[in-house]
């Protein structure tokens, strides 16, 4: 294992055996070499090849020659890569889905790390159909990785595409060609387990050591980020490989400061927060105070505010939480020279303990007293105040904007402020872009067990091909009270790949220039508290060129809002596939308003 001190993940690293004679032996001297592992043939070639043969001598060595914790470890076993059960000959054909399956069988019942089979080629069905029902019956530990060449990405959609989710099957990729960028970036939405590099792929450097030309390096090293480990071919200089294998690991692009912060839960979906229908807890507080950036957003947004408008003195901080972003008013109001009386409310009446708390404490050199906050328990839409505000300061926003009711908390609290209050934000807009990531929608669909259910997560392994569009937009204080809206937008995508449902962001403009956002080309410098959404669709949709036609409907009843989806491939005017119109009146996913 080699680790790296500035990423938090390790690498592996294994060598592939052709063929191998003694197995404890080859094993020993691997992992002299310091390498973790090694992928041998589960059975015998000669075996396979003849396969009519009436078995009168084992199939292969014996499961004892390991213990069973080597062979998890140490072990990814290989099937015969000549496996064809889609032959068209019926009698071959036979004899393969039982090697095929015999094969399988064996790796399962050895507990091998993963179970290595080779991608065919043309004709799968059938290839598919016996794969499917090892990964119906499931899989503990294992993987079923399927080893297939970078540039052959459409003989694995063709069978990823006819097997069921399963977080078992990975992709072996076999390092071999120089692709185009397009080409390279299709693969991160795959579940690239296993970056497999052939000894032919590398070239000597001016000193004679085997290095990678400069393309591979750096799509070699964009793989590490998906936690891929490395399989070297068959070669005599696995040491030396290995060597610069780990050279490469430890001269990646360093981490963000982002993605070293969200690296834990890096594709890891979970159901969005409703901090309207439920009070949030201390610890999901706490999280939020970790992330400084958004406070500074704010303390610059009412510091500009208070100094574009001298007259200004009454804030009130709705949904206060545990009072940051009363800190951070009171910290705008000592930089602006303005006497302030900041209102701090909220309807969580555990979080008013902490704010009640808060009010006898000193605070960075300012009094934290009386006379400059008062707290208020009461739900927004209800309070009725007896003076009204210049600024309302509010951060009601979920992943997707709106998907925590801003929209509707703030129409009600407009009552709140003065005819020429304003409120920070004053306007919210969520963006959204069609997504490939087999790995985020197998968890949705198993783990989840719902493709009608937004999540909120960390998209690492994902391919997301074009620039974010803008979807829905809410201003505060607004003169629409109808906060339903409907959008469509057709993606132009020419080149071939897979789609798994779209990804969402949200940009607020909470005062002037003052931007808080999660869309990556103006993401708010190192913020933290949010990932993007990621609206699943029920069967993945092979686009091969064409246009990608995503509709989102924001729907309301009297207790709550939804959002129904729709994704459609269409080439050359027609549909060609139609994922249906996801979470029809708000069966799976719905924001409660009481
Ligand atoms: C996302 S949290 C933000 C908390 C705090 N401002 C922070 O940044 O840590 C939203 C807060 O708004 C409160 N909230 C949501 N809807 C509310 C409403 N209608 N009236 C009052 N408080 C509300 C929640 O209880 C929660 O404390």
């Amino acid at each position: 294992m080699f680790v790296c001190k500035d990423f938090p993940w390790q690498l592996y690293v294994g060598k592939d055996y052709s063929v191998n004679n003694s197995l404890r032996a080859e094993l020993d001297s691997s992992l002299n070499k310091q390498l973790d592992f090694i992928r041998i043939p589960l059975v015998h070639p000669r075996y396979s090849q003849h396969h009519n043969v009436k078995r009168i001598q084992p199939m292969t060595r014996s499961d004892s020659c390991l213990s069973s914790q080597q062979w998890n470890n140490c072990i990814q076993g290989k099937c015969t890569s000549e496996i064809d059960p889609d032959h068209a000959n019926p009698e071959i054909r036979a004899k393969w889905e039982n090697v095929m399956m015999n094969e399988i069988r064996w790796g399962t019942h050895l507990g091998v790390n993963a179970i290595i089979l080779t991608c065919p080629k043309g004709q799968n069905d059938n290839f598919a159909r016996i794969l499917n029902q090892y990964l119906e019956k499931g899989f503990y530990y294992q993987k079923i990785l399927i080893q297939v060449s970078n540039a052959s990405w459409e003989d694995w959609n063709s069978l990823r595409l006819k097997c069921g989710p399963s977080t078992a099957l990975g992709v072996s990729l076999v390092i071999d060609s120089s692709l185009s960028p397009w080409e390279m970036q299709r693969w991160f939405g795959e579940p690239i387990h296993t970056i497999y590099l052939p000894r032919g792929v590398f070239i000597n450097n001016k000193d004679g050591y085997p290095i990678l030309p400069k393309d591979l390096q750096v799509f070699v090293q964009s793989l590490f980020k998906l936690k891929s480990n490395v399989v070297i071919g068959p070669c005599r200089d696995p040491e030396q490989i290995r060597g610069y294998v780990c050279y490469l690991f430890k001269n990646q692009p360093p981490l963000s400061q982002l993605q070293n912060f969200s690296f834990e839960f890096w594709d890891v979906s979970q159901i969005p927060l409703q901090p309207l229908m439920h009070n949030l807890e201390s610890a999901t507080y706490e999280i939020f105070e970790k992330d400084p950036v958004k406070y500074n957003l704010y303390e610059e947004a009412i510091y500009l505010a208070l100094k574009d408008n001298p007259q200004f003195s009454i804030i009130m901080v709705v949904g206060a939480g545990r009072g940051p972003i009363v800190k951070a008013a009171l910290r705008a109001s000592k930089r602006a020279s303005r006497k302030t009386l900041v209102y701090a409310l909220d309807k969580n009446p555990n979080a008013i303990v902490t704010l009640y708390n808060l009010l006898s404490k000193k605070y960075i050199g300012t009094e934290w007293i009386h006379e400059n906050v008062k707290v208020i328990e009461s739900d927004m839409r209800y309070w009725n105040p007896e003076e009204k505000a210049d600024i309302i300061v509010s951060e009601l926003l979920g992943s997707f904007g709106d998907n925590e009711l801003e929209p509707e908390c703030l129409e009600c609290a407009k009552r709140l402020l003065k005819d020429t209050g304003i409120s920070i934000p004053s306007k919210s807009i969520n963006y959204i872009a069609p997504l490939s990531t087999q790995k985020n929608w197998t968890n949705a669909v198993t783990n989840h067990n719902s493709a009608d259910t937004p999540y909120v997560c960390m998209p690492a392994n994902a391919f997301i091909p074009v620039k974010s569009v803008k979807c829905f937009e809410f201003e505060y204080p607004s003169t629409n009270t109808n906060y339903n809206r409907f959008y469509k937008h057709s993606f132009s995508i020419e080149k071939p790949f897979t789609v798994h449902g779209f990804v969402g962001y949200f940009e607020s403009i909470l005062y002037g220039n003052v931007i808080m956002s999660i869309k990556p080309e103006t993401h708010s410098e190192d913020m933290q508290s949010w990932f993007p959404m990621y609206f699943p669709i029920k069967q993945p949709i092979y686009c091969y060129g064409g246009n990608v036609d995503i509709a989102v409907w924001r729907c309301s009843s009297s207790e709550k809002v939804w959002y129904e989806w729709e994704v459609v491939f269409v080439k050359e005017g027609q549909m060609r596939a139609n994922s249906g119109i996801h979470n029809t009146n708000g069966k799976s996913y719905w924001i409660g308003k009481t």
